[in-house]
């Protein structure tokens, strides 16, 4: 799958059909979490710096990658996690991207950046295209600064078959605050959904979806419904789903009669699934893998609709 020859939108389409999955594995490395089969010699020897946790968080990714890639389309590092770590996190962050790309992973970068226009074009550069310095396929992208700071972005798309993901109707309790405000007529969420539908549509691919997505939540079935129909042609990126509550039932509303048109995003119920109650049991601490393995094969069986 090159992107180079593809758009963003076709390519999902295609890692869709061919992984026969709507998962995307979100990579949110917590220091706490981890397995002790890789933290343990950053425990038992006291080093805990910046640069052995952002080896230990290479590690825990690149084997994550290593199990899901070819049962998934996508995964979503998170960008927070690394950044926490300084500038070796970053490095990390950079290392993580190019090797899931290098295993036929799409990449959505989760950073939820924006700006200005002009500052935007930085953040367009940084972190989308394969030769950017955080390159991923995608990237998600706040709308709070306005059409002109979407801009950048798109433009982006268009040149290197890139693709973003607008924040709409995010997954938290309190995103109603601005998201749900009634502006004239419409909520907040409704009006960043008639732009990102107008960004969109006249850029469509094969598979008939376009570059420029929006993020809805699990969290909000009946607004998925709602902003399905409100984007018919715009990838949505389903995030909510295990650890915040989601589940089947609640994301069935963003897929199209094709069984395409939204990826389900859940990261800790995946890549922590050795610390799940169920999994625990089942699988000792050396075989935290094998539980990241089951917990997507579950996820794919409860996404076949
Ligand atoms: O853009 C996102 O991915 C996102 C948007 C949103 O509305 N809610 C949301 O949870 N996310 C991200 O999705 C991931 C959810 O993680 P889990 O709750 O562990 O599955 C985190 O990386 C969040 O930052």
């Amino acid at each position: 799958m090159s992107l180079a020859d593809s758009t963003f939108a076709d390519s999902l389409a295609q890692a869709v059909q061919a992984t026969r999955s709507v998962t995307c594995v979100g990579l949110d490395p917590r220091k706490a979490s981890l397995p002790p089969a890789i933290t343990k010699d950053l425990v038992t020897s006291g080093a805990g710096s910046a640069d052995a946790w952002a080896a230990a968080y290479t590690q825990f990714c690149t084997e994550i990658i290593d199990v899901v890639a070819g049962k998934v389309a996508c995964v979503k590092p998170q960008v927070a996690f690394f950044e926490q770590l300084g500038p070796a996190g970053c490095i990390a962050l950079g290392e993580v991207i190019r090797y899931a790309r290098s295993k036929e992973l799409l990449v959505i970068v989760d950073a939820k950046r924006n700006d200005i226009g002009s500052t935007a074009e930085a953040y367009a550069d940084a972190y989308m295209g394969a030769a950017s310095p955080w390159g991923g396929d995608s990237l998600t992208v706040s709308p709070y600064l306005g059409e002109d700071s979407l801009e950048p972005f798109v433009k982006v798309c268009d040149e290197r078959n890139a693709g973003i993901f607008v924040l709409v109707k995010t997954s938290n309790p309190g995103g109603g605050f601005l998201q749900d405000r009634k502006t004239g007529d419409e909520t907040v969420y409704q009006s960043v959904a008639s732009l990102v539908r107008r960004l969109n549509e006249t850029r469509l691919g094969k598979c008939g979806y376009g570059p420029v997505g929006a993020v809805v939540g699990a969290t909000y079935p009946d607004q998925l419904a709602e902003l399905r129909a409100a984007m018919p042609t715009s990838w949505i990126l389903i995030p909510g789903f295990g650890a915040q509550g989601g589940g089947a039932d609640d994301v069935k509303a963003g897929f199209d009669d094709s069984g395409l048109g939204a990826v389900v995003n859940n990261s800790r119920n995946i890549i922590f699934a050795h610390q799940r109650p169920e999994f625990k049991d089942r699988f000792q601490d050396g075989q935290w893998q094998d539980a990241v393995c089951a917990a997507v094969d579950e996820m794919n069986q409860q996404l076949r609709f």
